[in-house]
């Protein structure tokens, strides 16, 4: 009999009702990835800190009608996933496991063990790795596997920072926005490839993100083919009161005004649309840019069900199935092609 396969698409995750901020909220900040400290500890900080940001999350997410639109658009994702890898003639069953709101990794576990699947594929929907995302939530996929004994040895598909398939979808949508709005890359353009922040601590710590960041960005303009093109990374979505990373996303807007650039922004560190891109980047960042007299924004899309980037999420799937892994072994499956060292992955994923 064949294996009967499962792919796990994993994300963050984002609530999907006012009443979910709150408890949402508080499953991120009480992640030890997110907030290194001791259990109880860190589970108070958690309490504290979502109470507070509740209210300021409550507005944001009301812009977007009370929820966020993370799970219905990486439901898409996995449906449009399934049909490719069966016309490439795997037939896989695409569930969906979130970090921090519901579907969580356990309704992931749940659903594969009620289907007999006996070969799972974890497929996180971050093309950089970060001990906070792609660490988190394989750790997380684990625990909730071991606690529900399905007795899988998974392989883990990512991250591709410099997959051909995902940073070509990039460039192409970058050349769309500019022809749709008749702008010139080589004229008078600043590319901001904005990425989520990340603490400052967390990369002295050995997060490979920042390099890999840069890794998918020298990917994308390569593909683009403009030598003249101006290119600048900066970072969105700080919160707290941490030192975050730079430059900072708002930063770079008000430097583009006063070079007098026009801005195309590439959400590099996103394939899906949700509350960082469609309130802080579409209405937050798009204002802030009007009062820098910045000359224009215009806000690329998230690659979302682009054919070409499915493409590549499948082959990722499909290579990771072909590499039998010892139990428990965790290898950068990129190789040779990924700005990550297996060391910082290993220790990302057991801390
Ligand atoms: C210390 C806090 C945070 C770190 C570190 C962090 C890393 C990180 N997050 C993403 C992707 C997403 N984050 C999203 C929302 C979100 N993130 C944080 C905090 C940290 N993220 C908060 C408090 C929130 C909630 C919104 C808010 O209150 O501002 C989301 C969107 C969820 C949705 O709207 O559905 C995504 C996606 C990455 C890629 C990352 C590190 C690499
Ligand atoms: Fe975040
Ligand atoms: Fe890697």
């Amino acid at each position: 009999m064949s294996e009967r396969v499962g792919v796990v698409l994993m994300n963050l995750g984002g609530p999907d009702s006012p009443a979910a901020v709150e408890p949402f909220l508080y499953n991120l900040f009480r992640d030890p990835a997110i907030i290194r400290l001791p259990w109880g500890l860190r589970h108070f900080v958690a309490w504290m800190i979502s109470r507070r940001r509740a209210p300021l999350a409550q507005d944001i997410y009301a812009r977007l009608g009370g929820r966020s639109p993370i799970l219905p658009e990486t439901e898409a994702q996995a449906q449009a996933l399934e049909a490719r890898l069966k016309e490439l003639g795997m037939e896989a069953r695409c569930v969906i496991a979130m970090r921090y709101w519901q579907p969580f990794a356990a309704d992931s576990v749940t659903a594969l063990k009620a289907e007999g699947i006996d070969r799972v594929v974890l497929l996180p929907l971050y093309p950089q790795f970060s001990t906070t995302t792609t660490a988190s939530s394989v750790k997380d996929w684990l625990s909730a596997a071991n606690q529900l004994n399905f007795k899988v040895n998974p392989v883990v598909a990512g991250c591709y920072p410099r997959d051909p398939h995902f940073t070509k979808a990039y460039a192409d949508r970058i050349r769309a926005a500019a022809e749709a709005e008749h702008i010139d890359l080589n004229g008078s353009v600043r590319l901001l490839f904005s990425a989520h922040g990340l603490p400052e601590r967390i990369v002295a710590a050995g997060d490979p993100y920042p390099a890999q960041i840069e890794a998918s960005v020298h990917a994308i303009v390569e593909s683009l083919g403009c030598p003249d093109l101006d290119v600048q990374i900066c970072y969105q979505s700080r919160v707290g009161p941490m030192t975050w990373i730079g430059p900072s996303t708002d930063d770079e807007i008000a430097r583009a005004g006063k070079d007098g650039k026009g801005i195309i922004l590439v959400p590099v560190s996103f394939v899906s649309e949700h509350s960082e891109t469609l309130v802080e980047l579409d209405i937050e960042y798009r204002d802030l840019a009007a009062k820098q007299a910045v000359p224009f924004y215009v806000r690329v899309p998230a690659l979302g069900i682009m054919p070409k980037f499915i493409e590549g999420l499948a082959r990722q799937v499909i290579a990771a199935l072909d590499r039998r892994l010892p139990e428990n072994a965790w290898r950068c499956p990129t190789d040779m092609a990924c700005a990550c060292r297996e060391s910082d992955l290993r220790s990302g994923i057991r801390q």
